[in-house]
């Protein structure tokens, strides 16, 4: 399903009235008959519901909705909150409707009309959130932060009309003051706003209503994101042939793993091989080189000595399994330290297929991005916020600002696919390809988590999927994993390697 911003919301509507010619006022309707039909099960016990109506068009949908209550016997009231004279176009006509039917109205203009809000709002069951939609533009201040706080203290449930008026719809961020709904109705196309954090924490349930906006109107305003979903991903999934040997699905080398973080080698191959490639050769220190088979027996060891340099024979070495490679990771438990940024160099340089670079790999790399210039591969990177802040030498307060805008910049300057990890993971390509991955929970905050991914991701690429699937599809299963981990095992015991052992079920 695509994801739009404010502006790609306003142009579908625009669209939709101005070139398809069908009316304003009908999708207003629609609109309101929309949120009517999701809620009235909800409002017909209710003693006494509130719709707090804008002066806008989110305010014409609250009009309209009052009226269609009323219609199904609702006992309802309503409070504008902001100069009603500003009420105009569509939202003029249901407001004059909801005054010709003597629904009960207060105006909330100044702060002395506050008392009367907080009055009607002390005694309400369920509020409508009508306040603002799409065309919030700047901070909440004044009496709409007063009525917000208002509705925030009843104990009444409350319903977002479009969106939680307060949410930045294109970044999440709280502008000043938000409603924090029990569920949101919005139309049409869920906003982007709503899926981020700390917006979506203001959320509550998100429905997706249909309100009757033409399929031509979305495609003629092409929404250059979507929301990662079961449809989109299983045809992603690489088919297996009867007639096929361990070589027909990929070869993948790992370039993981120190004296003291093994387990992250182990971690990122395990999770390869569970995630359907047919054989992992891993290029680590001899000094630890046992951890591999004596955890993962079905995987191939190259050892390297770490000194100061990477010897020529080693380096050799290295450059012969790239040529055997079909993908390669390079990161997890690497280290910090010179022989990383060798072993990267060195991998950039001869390497001509596809990269996933995570973890030390990526610290390694924000030394210095130049060495990206000399890259012959594709690369996907697989940053959390702090590696990304590291990476755009800015804050992680900074990326979390904006996780999308910070992601699709760096694919576009990089020509590379980023998976930005958080609580909600962005994925996004040179190509101005955006996703947003809503699955996964909690648990998966965990030392491992990364890693398996990594494999994940690797394992999928040495199957023949491109790098953009690969990680869209990486993520889903990955994230997926860890839900169903989740549900076994709870958030707080659940650790990376029961990911993997999840990753199966998951793919089957
Ligand atoms: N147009 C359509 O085809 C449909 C619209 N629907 C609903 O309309 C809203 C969008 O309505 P819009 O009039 O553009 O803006 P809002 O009602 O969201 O905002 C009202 C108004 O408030 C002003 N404003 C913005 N920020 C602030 C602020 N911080 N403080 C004070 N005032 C502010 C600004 O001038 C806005 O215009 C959409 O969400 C739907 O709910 C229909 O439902 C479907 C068709
Ligand atoms: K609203």
């Amino acid at each position: 399903m695509e994801v739009v911003k404010g502006h790609e919301m306003r142009d579908i509507d625009r669209y939709t009235i101005e070139e398809l010619e069908l009316p304003g006022p009908v999708l207003m309707e629609n609109a309101a008959m929309a949120v009517v039909s999701e809620t009235i099960n909800q409002v017909r016990e209710a003693k006494r519901v509130v719709i707090c109506c804008g002066v806008g068009n989110n305010g014409g949908d609250g009009f309209a909705i009052a009226r269609i209550l009323q219609c199904n016997h609702v006992q309802v009231s309503i409070a504008i909150i902001g100069d009603y004279e500003k009420i105009q176009g569509d939202a003029y006509t249901n407001f004059q409707v909801a005054r010709n039917l003597e629904i009960p109205m207060i105006a909330c203009r100044t702060e002395d009309d506050l008392a009367d809000l907080a009055q009607l709002l002390s005694c309400a069951d369920v509020i409508y959130d009508a306040i603002f939609g799409t065309g919030l533009s700047r901070h909440i201040t004044g009496i709409y932060e007063q009525a917000i706080h208002c509705i925030n203290q009843s104990n009444a449930y409350i319903i977002a009309v479009d969106t939680p008026s307060g949410v930045h719809v294109d970044t999440g961020q709280i502008l000043g003051m938000a409603i924090r709904a029990n569920r949101t109705i919005t139309f049409c196309l869920p906003k982007v706003g709503l899926l981020l954090h700390p917006g979506t924490d203001y959320t509550g349930e998100l429905v997706v209503a249909d309100i009757g906006i033409p399929d031509k109107s979305i495609r003629y305003v092409k929404p250059s994101m979507m929301l990662m979903d079961d449809h989109m991903c299983k045809h992603l999934l690489p088919k297996r042939k009867q007639e096929s040997h361990k070589g027909t699905y990929g070869k993948t080398l790992m370039i993981a793993g120190t004296s003291n973080m093994a387990g992250a080698a182990v971690m990122t191959t395990l999770a390869a091989y569970r995630a359907g490639t047919g054989l992992v050769k891993v290029f680590i220190e001899e000094n630890v080189a046992h951890t591999i088979p004596s955890c993962v027996p079905e995987a191939i060891v190259e050892t390297y000595c770490r000194g100061e340099f990477l010897s020529k024979v080693d380096k050799e070495k290295l450059i012969a399994n790239l040529e055997w490679a079909d993908a390669v990771a390079i990161g997890p438990g690497l280290g910090n330290d010179s022989i990383t940024r060798e072993l990267l160099e060195c991998v950039l340089r001869y390497y001509h297929k596809t990269l996933v670079i995570d973890a030390d790999g990526l610290g390694s790399l924000s030394l210095d991005k130049a060495i990206l210039d000399t890259a012959s591969c594709d690369i996907i990177i697989t940053p959390h916020l702090g590696e990304m802040a590291r990476l755009t030498r800015s804050t992680v307060e900074e990326v979390s600002k904006d996780i999308i805008g910070v992601a699709q910049a760096f694919s576009k300057q990089y020509n590379l696919v980023c998976v930005l990890k958080s609580a909600r993971t962005i994925i996004t390509s040179p190509e101005d390809d955006t996703c947003i991955n809503v699955y996964g929970n909690a648990g998966m905050a965990t030392a491992g988590s990364g890693d398996v991914l990594t494999g994940i991701i690797v394992s999928l690429i040495a199957q023949g999927l491109k790098p953009y699937d690969g990680a869209l599809l990486g993520v889903y299963l990955h994230s997926k994993a860890g839900d169903c981990a989740k549900k076994n095992l709870g958030e707080y015991g659940l650790m990376a390697t029961d990911v993997i052992r999840h990753l199966p079920d998951v793919m089957k």
